[in-house]
């Protein structure tokens, strides 16, 4: 374990408000000798919620795999808190403060919601995975998940089976197994995929909570633009590969080239 992990569950935290926290410089990725990203710098501030947008094809799910240790770039580098992670394993940038949403698919369903986090909290904590290891008076990992069911609010779900939640439920549930470890910066992939319209605002409000109580940096990977403009401080608009406009909501889209990107394209 590095200076920076040994830190604690927040590393390198000494970076002022406002200042990257993470950067990508002139990243790119060639798959089969086609180039499908090119030249994406985008610099994520600390405390900032970030929707990173753009047209279908446009890469986003390839900038995200890029970010979280899924896929390596052909080109360029990636910066977390100052330190280059371009050649870093998902669990070790992870452990430098990194985390990403789950998948509903790695949800344990027959545990209960309380013991699904409660397993990841104790992942960070580098404990024993056992769930039948002698309750201690004091379980930090018991600590955590409670306060990650809390803050997404689902804390009333705790002790019933995860595969008893709603669809809404189970993506609060997501975040929370994300954000139990008190990461630095949350990434999110499509946080509101195939949610019903009236879920949507309530999962927004959970992910604005996340970022106000924490003070955790979102990327959130996002095609639904109305979800953008309700969360984003800032925007970052991709199309076919690079980076097109990186503003505030109002900004982007008062901007004419990304008008005349999406024009014509299906959002
Ligand atoms: N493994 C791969 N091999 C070949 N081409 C790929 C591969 N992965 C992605 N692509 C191509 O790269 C481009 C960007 O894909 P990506 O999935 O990153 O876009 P996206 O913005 O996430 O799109 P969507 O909103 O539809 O999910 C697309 O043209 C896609 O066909």
């Amino acid at each position: 374990m590095t200076t920076d992990e040994a830190r604690g569950a927040r590393p390198g935290t000494a970076l002022p408000d406002g200042q990257p926290i993470l950067e990508t410089r002139e990243l790119g990725v060639a798959i089969g000798g086609v180039q499908i990203l090119s030249d994406v710098s985008l610099s994520v501030r600390r405390g900032e919620i970030m929707a990173v947008l753009g047209p279908n094809g446009a890469g986003k799910t390839t900038l995200f795999n890029m970010l979280t240790g899924l896929r390596r770039p052909t080109s360029g580098r990636i910066h977390l808190q100052g330190r280059d992670i371009t050649d870093e394993p998902v669990f070790r940038r992870a452990r430098l403060g990194l985390a990403r949403s789950f998948q509903i698919t790695s949800l344990f369903p027959s545990l209960t919601v309380l013991e699904n986090v409660r397993l990841a909290a104790q992942a960070h904590l580098g404990g024993s995975l056992a769930l039948w290891r002698r309750v201690r008076r004091t379980d930090p990992a018991l600590d955590q998940a409670r306060a990650a069911l809390r803050t997404v609010g689902i804390a009333d779900h705790a002790d019933g089976p995860a595969a008893a939640l709603s669809h809404g439920g189970k993506r609060k549930l997501e975040v929370a197994l994300a954000i139990v470890g008190n990461p630095a910066v949350l990434i999110l992939d499509e946080p509101t995929a195939g949610m019903s319209a009236e879920d949507v605002p309530e999962l927004t409000e959970v992910i604005r909570q996340v970022r106000d109580t924490h003070g955790t940096t979102i990327v959130l990977v996002e095609h639904r633009m109305d979800v953008a403009i309700a969360l984003a401080d800032r925007m970052a608009v991709m199309h076919h590969g690079t980076l097109l406009a990186c503003d505030t909501p109002d900004n982007v889209m008062a901007d004419q080239v990304v008008q005349s990107a999406y024009l014509g394209e299906a959002l």
